[in-house]
């Protein structure tokens, strides 16, 4: 399998060369060739197999040569050994027809854990075998940054630098990357939104000299790796659910576009999805744009669900590339407006295939918070923000069809007590390894929203 820019301008890549490279020299995200497909046989065939043999047999057509079948196998026998639930994603009904599943079993108690931590085992391999070292840089909005510090601390072959908006995530993932001891990890503070750590982001990759002399690397979604490990809970919970004889639909609380994209590589295999629902918050530009065909930003709104406080949905230049016919020079073209113009216009066209594969609903804060208090009030359970967001969707969109559907729990309650508490008086405790959480020193160091500033602060501080 190559890997292709969406820009259409950079190298085609092996899998190894594009999980190293991140962002494409053209800007551009990496994208496989082509889809590889699964037969119904085979996607039947994984009905009852542990979760590690499923991500085996749904990643592996993607690896090519990158690593060796004991290799692969290891990686994700010890990425998913330390999950505290042995299905790692448990599905769980909460109505008939509807379900959640459950994606905060990892150790920092968010989805993102499922594709980091076998991140870092892909990445220590490679690394090691190759002798390199590598800076990681990374943009998070709360919980991408704890995850890939959980991931990759105490790792001798890279160092990990996690951008996140100052003041503006929860207490919880902010100590999560704060606390950790270890000497390659460090927490930067940005003054300005997740919009503006991301950008910065990019613009490290966009300076080349910068770019090279530290080794950049990425475990944002850019990263194609990560989006493609998220692909394997689409199948597991699917296939739990009667797939390929039976189709599922999900609802996805959606920031990134890395989440739905990786549900959106599962239909593209072959597994039956009837719809995929974007379940935004108040930053609803994904909303807008399925119901208006134009994709425009308005800027961040602070939100009880601040993981999601995104307008710039990184991933949604990889949809566009299938929308436009893969065709990157037109992906280039809306890249271009969006940063000259804050907004384009998608051709009719590529909204009608938009609108054919996806839904889409936002919920008010109010609504979110309803629907944490429903959620308890009706089975007891308590839900985070951004997974409420979801199953608002899901009863908005999804209403009583007969096809089921599966809301992404994308957190644990308990990394937003506030919010959660607010809404249904219950405080979720956190789980004993995060017991002490509280009381542990904190290291961080708050700047400007400048590339000069943060490049050189990485530079001096790298190993
Ligand atoms: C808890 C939570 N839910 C949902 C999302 C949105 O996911 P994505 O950015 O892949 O759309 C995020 C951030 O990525 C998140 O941290
Ligand atoms: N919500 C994310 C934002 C970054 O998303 P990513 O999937 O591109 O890493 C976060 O929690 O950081």
């Amino acid at each position: 399998m190559r890997y292709i820019s969406t820009r259409g301008q950079a190298p085609v890549l092996s899998f190894e060369e594009a999980m190293l490279t991140g962002l494409a020299r053209d800007g551009g995200l990496y994208m496989p060739e082509s889809w590889p497909h699964m037969s119904a046989g085979e996607i039947a065939d994984l009905a009852g197999a542990p979760y590690e043999e499923v991500a085996y047999r749904v990643m592996r057509p993607f690896i090519g040569e990158a690593f060796t079948d004991t290799e692969f196998r290891g990686a994700i026998a010890r990425a998913y050994a330390g999950f505290r639930s042995t299905a790692r994603v448990p599905l769980v009904q909460y109505e008939a027809g509807k379900f959640l599943l459950e994606l905060h079993h990892g150790p920092t108690l968010a989805f993102k854990d499922v594709a980091m931590q076998l991140i870092g085992q892909l990445f220590d391999l490679a690394l090691t075998r190759a002798g390199k070292r590598v800076t990681i840089v990374g943009a998070t909005s709360g919980d991408t940054g704890s995850a890939a510090i959980e991931a990759f601390r105490g790792l001798s072959s890279v160092d990990v630098f996690i951008l996140y908006p100052h003041g503006r995530v929860s207490e919880v993932q902010r100590r999560q990357m704060t606390t950790p001891v270890e000497s390659n990890v460090h927490a930067i503070a940005v003054e300005g939104d997740f919009d503006d750590c991301q950008a910065r982001v990019k613009d490290m990759f966009n300076d080349f000299a910068f770019r090279d002399t530290v080794g950049l690397a990425a475990v944002n979604s850019i990263n194609w790796a990560r989006v493609l490990a998220q692909t394997v809970y689409f199948f597991t919970s699917a296939v739990a659910l009667g797939a390929p004889h039976r189709a599922v639909s999900f609802a996805v609380p959606t920031g990134n576009f890395g989440d739905i994209f990786a549900g959106y590589a599962a239909k593209r295999m072959g597994l039956p999805v009837e719809r995929l629902i974007v379940a935004t918050n108040l930053n609803d530009i994904l909303h807008r744009t399925l119901e208006t065909g134009e994709y425009r930003m308005e800027g961040v709104h602070p939100s009880i669900s601040p993981s999601m406080d995104i307008q710039i949905s990184s991933n949604f230049e990889r949809l566009l590339f299938d929308l436009y016919d893969r065709e990157g020079a037109a992906v280039a073209l809306a890249m271009d407006e969006l940063r000259a113009r804050g907004g384009f216009t998608l051709p009719q066209g590529a909204l009608n295939r938009l609108r054919a594969e996806f839904d889409s609903a936002r919920a008010s804060e109010e609504e979110t918070s309803a629907t944490i208090a429903a959620m308890f009030a009706s089975n007891g359970q308590v839900i985070c923000p951004h997974t409420a967001v979801g199953v608002h969707a899901a009863d908005e969109v999804h209403g009583t069809r007969r096809i089921p559907v599966v809301t992404l729990a994308t957190a644990h309650a308990a990394k937003f007590p506030d919010a959660v508490e607010a809404a249904c008086g219950q405080r979720p405790a956190l789980p004993p390894h995060m017991a002490d959480l509280y009381e542990r020193p904190e290291r961080v160091q708050v700047v400007a929203n400048d590339l000069e500033t943060i490049e050189t602060l990485i530079k001096d501080t790298r190993t």
